[in-house]
């Protein structure tokens, strides 16, 4: 069943092109972003300067084709620069993932030539746009958003709710999930383009989070927000199927929030490497002692191990017809790497004693922003579900049902 996606022997090499991306990404980060990050951490601050360089660095909008401005990197590439980037800072890593995917993939693959030409200017410019899914009574459950986009005229009038929006009060260009009403009919799920700034879109509280201080995760309201039609995305197989489509786009934002969690576990990882080796107790450095050898081969097997179902997801991008991962591949990759970093990052504090639970070592900081993974862009109990679902070859409804609303036309809420 995954023949075609294992990549072969070769393909596990990187090109002379993509050694010289993933050694540029590692020069920035290790120069310009790792310096930043306890300050960003700690002062709970978007980290601007450092987005200034990515975006100099042409690590924002990787992912925009050369016709619209962008160097036209595929999935892998941008993973690449990803894990680099998030080995040092995960806020950064998290930033350049939506620098490349989430909403702006979606908008440059199914959006208007006008439509992606704004978004390529967005990115390339350095906004990380932001995705609106999650509402307060649709969290995993996501497709029974309320959120309605109305016709009215020449305009869509949105009012809903939607929370945890990474990026809120930030972000410039976002892309709101929401059900299309038209002739008082839910048609179905699109992806509607708004500005920070515009009428009816409001930017609510801020949480306070345990991690990944970096980047707000606001409420985001829309009230009566009047935005014209040419603001709707429409992926190829219509409004009817859009929720599927959107999502299709999103299984790219799932690849990169694995790899965060992977850069995330690699610093955390050469951290304990190096503090092992320098530490002694009992008269000899703590590396001689096999207990903390064996939870080192642990962690770097691991490691290792979801780097590669995060390349091989990524790869199957360049070959499945949508441009976008395999579904399974991506939500295995997901659940695979988000429970390693939290096991990794947690193996590396307890590798460093007290000085790992200071404030003053990033350690600490590592666990806090590793915990995020198994939660943020479907919890990996919903992967789970996915992976089941095509493992069994079966549907895997979770309404008491079996029936979902998404994609019916029903009368609107
Ligand atoms: C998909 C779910 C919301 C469950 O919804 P339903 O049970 O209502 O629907 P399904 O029948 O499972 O799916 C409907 C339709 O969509 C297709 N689909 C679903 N998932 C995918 C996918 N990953 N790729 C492609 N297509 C997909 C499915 O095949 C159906 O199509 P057909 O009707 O059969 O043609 C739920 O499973 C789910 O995924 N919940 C998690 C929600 C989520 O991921 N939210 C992320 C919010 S953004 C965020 O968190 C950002 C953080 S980050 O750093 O990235
Ligand atoms: C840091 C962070 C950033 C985020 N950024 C964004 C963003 O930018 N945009 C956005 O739209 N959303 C964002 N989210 C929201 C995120 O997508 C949701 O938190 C996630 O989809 C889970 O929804 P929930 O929190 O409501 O949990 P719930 O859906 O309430 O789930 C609670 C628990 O029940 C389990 N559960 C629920 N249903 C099932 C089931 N059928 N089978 C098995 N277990 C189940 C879950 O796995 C979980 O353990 C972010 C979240 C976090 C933490």
């Amino acid at each position: 069943m995954l023949d075609k996606h294992l990549p072969d022997a070769p393909s596990l090499r990187l090109s002379t092109g993509q050694q010289a991306l993933q050694t540029r990404a590692r020069k920035l980060a290790e120069t310009i972003i790792r310096p930043q990050a306890a300050e960003t951490d700690l002062t709970e601050t978007y980290p601007e300067g450092v987005v200034r360089s990515l975006t100099e660095a042409g690590f924002m909008g990787m992912s925009v084709p050369e016709a619209l401005g962008g160097p036209g990197h595929g999935c892998f590439e941008v993973a690449l620069v990803v894990e680099e980037i998030a080995r040092c800072c995960g806020v950064s890593g998290r930033i350049v993932v939506e620098g490349n995917m989430g909403a702006v993939g979606a908008i440059l693959r199914y959006g208007s030539e006008g439509q992606q030409e704004m978004a390529a200017r967005h990115v390339l410019s350095g906004d990380k746009p932001a995705i609106c899914i999650t509402e307060p009574g649709a969290g995993s459950a996501a497709s029974e958003m309320i959120t309605t986009a109305v016709r009215d005229g020449d305009s869509w009038v949105l009012n809903g709710s939607k929370h945890w929006i990474t990026g809120g009060g930030v972000s410039r260009l976002h892309l709101i999930f929401a059900q299309v009403v038209e002739d008082g009919l839910c048609q179905g799920i699109g992806g509607f383009i708004a500005f920070l700034g515009e009428e009816g879109l409001d930017v609510g509280a801020r949480e306070p989070t345990m991690g990944l201080r970096g980047i707000p995760e606001t409420v985001i309201n829309l009230r009566n927000m009047r935005i014209p039609l040419d603001r709707l995305v429409t992926p190829p197989d219509g409004i009817e199927h859009g929720f599927a489509g959107l999502m299709n786009a999103y299984n790219a934002q799932r690849v990169g929030a694995a790899t965060v969690a992977l850069g995330i576990a690699q610093g955390a990882f050469e951290a304990a490497r190096d503090h092992v080796k320098e530490r002694a107790q009992f008269g000899r450095p703590i590396a001689e002692f096999q207990g903390l050898q064996w939870m080192l081969a642990d962690m770097s097997i691991q490691i290792d191990a979801a780097r590669m179902l995060i390349w091989r997801a990524a790869l199957s991008a360049e070959t499945e017809p949508s441009g976008f991962p395999d579904p399974m591949l991506a939500a295995q990759a997901k659940v695979f790497t988000s429970e390693m970093a939290v096991k990794v990052t947690n193996d590396a504090l307890q590798l460093h004693g007290a000085k790992g639970y200071s404030r003053h070592a990033p350690i600490e900081r590592m666990v806090r922003d590793a915990r995020m993974f198994t939660i943020g862009g479907g919890t990996a109990q919903m992967l789970r579900n996915l992976v089941a679902g095509r493992v069994l070859g079966m549907k895997t409804p979770q309404t008491r049902d079996g029936y979902s609303l998404a994609g019916n036309a029903v009368k609107a809420p």
